[in-house]
């Protein structure tokens, strides 16, 4: 569906948890979050006739993200789900790659076309000072597991911090360039004051051609990371929900403050 800048929204990031199993410094505090209560996610079965109405405006390539996508339970399942609805052309998963050994072939059996897995550095203790918590060879072996489940083309997401040395984004740069993967620096955005001016990644940072909208783990759809507009698919219906979206859909990111990247799918 074209929204009212003529942009066609064809892009659908779902979070499919705002969990996770790392406590990245820029992502969240160390303590955790104030979680969703189990009974406000949404179920597989409201995702998946949330997809297949969003599949009837036009979105034709959906995103699963979080939190970290692979610590919700049945993600197997909800791959199969989503990848057997038709019209849904590419699907893809954003992951810190933790678990990824554990999941890739089953994954990609079950529909998933490729991931994008996040990782900062190489260097094994600035990976656990990052993460808080995370062993990055576990992320080594996610990759090498998702090479061999052929979830590719691979994206490595850098998120790049005040304190990153050239140094070591070069090294990062040698890894993925030897190991056939596609590396891209990130902006790190400050999720306190908002500020827009810092925004980048991927596509996402254009918005005159931004077209995509996200669903929370809890049911409400977004048109913009940057903007608290948010549509609750509970109280609305998806289909109504997606439409209210879609219609209000910013050119420009707002300047309100950017949601949490671990509750709407960053
Ligand atoms: N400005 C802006 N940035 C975004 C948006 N969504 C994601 N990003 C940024 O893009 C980074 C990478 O996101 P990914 O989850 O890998 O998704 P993607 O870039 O759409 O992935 P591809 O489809 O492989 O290009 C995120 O970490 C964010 O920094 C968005 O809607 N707006
Ligand atoms: C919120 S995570 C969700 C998926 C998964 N847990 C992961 O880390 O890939 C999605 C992306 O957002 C990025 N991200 C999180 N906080 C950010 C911030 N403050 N600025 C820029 N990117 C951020 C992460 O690096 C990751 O690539
Ligand atoms: S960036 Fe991803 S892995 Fe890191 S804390 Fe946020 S959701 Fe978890
Ligand atoms: S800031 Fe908003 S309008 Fe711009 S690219 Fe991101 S989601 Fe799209």
């Amino acid at each position: 569906m074209l929204d009212k800048y003529n942009r066609n929204i064809s892009y659908l990031r779902i979070s499919v948890t705002d969990r996770c199993n790392l406590r990245c410094t820029y992502c969240m505090p160390e303590e955790g979050i104030d979680l969703i209560a189990h009974e406000e996610m949404l179920s597989f079965e409201q995702i998946i006739n949330f997809v297949e109405e969003a599949v009837k405006t036009g979105i034709t390539k959906i995103r699963l993200t979080g939190g970290e996508p692979l610590v919700r339970k049945g993600i197997i399942d909800l791959v199969r789900l989503i990848a057997n609805v038709q019209g849904v052309e590419d699907l893809a998963l954003t992951t810190n790659g933790i678990l990824l050994e554990k999941y890739a072939e089953a994954l990609a059996q079950a529909g998933l076309k490729r991931v994008n897995i996040s990782l900062d550095t190489l260097n094994p203790a600035k990976y656990r000072e990052i993460t808080r918590c995370g062993d990055i060879n576990d992320v080594f072996k996610g990759i090498d597991a998702a090479k061999k489940a052929g979830l590719t083309p691979i994206k490595i997401n850098c998120v790049r911090m005040p304190d990153s040395s050239e140094t070591e984004l070069i090294t990062l740069k040698e890894f993925c360039q030897s190991n056939g993967l596609d590396l891209r620096f990130i902006r790190q955005m400050d999720l306190e004051s908002g500020d827009f001016s810092i925004v980048e990644g991927g596509e996402g940072g254009n918005c005159k051609i931004c077209n995509r909208i996200r669903l929370t783990a809890n049911g409400k759809v977004k048109p913009c990371l940057f903007n608290n507009n948010e549509f609750d698919i509970k109280k609305l219906g998806a289909k109504d929900a997606i439409k209210k979206t879609i219609e209000s859909k910013p050119q420009e990111g707002s300047q309100n403050k950017i949601g949490k990247f671990y509750n709407i799918g960053g």
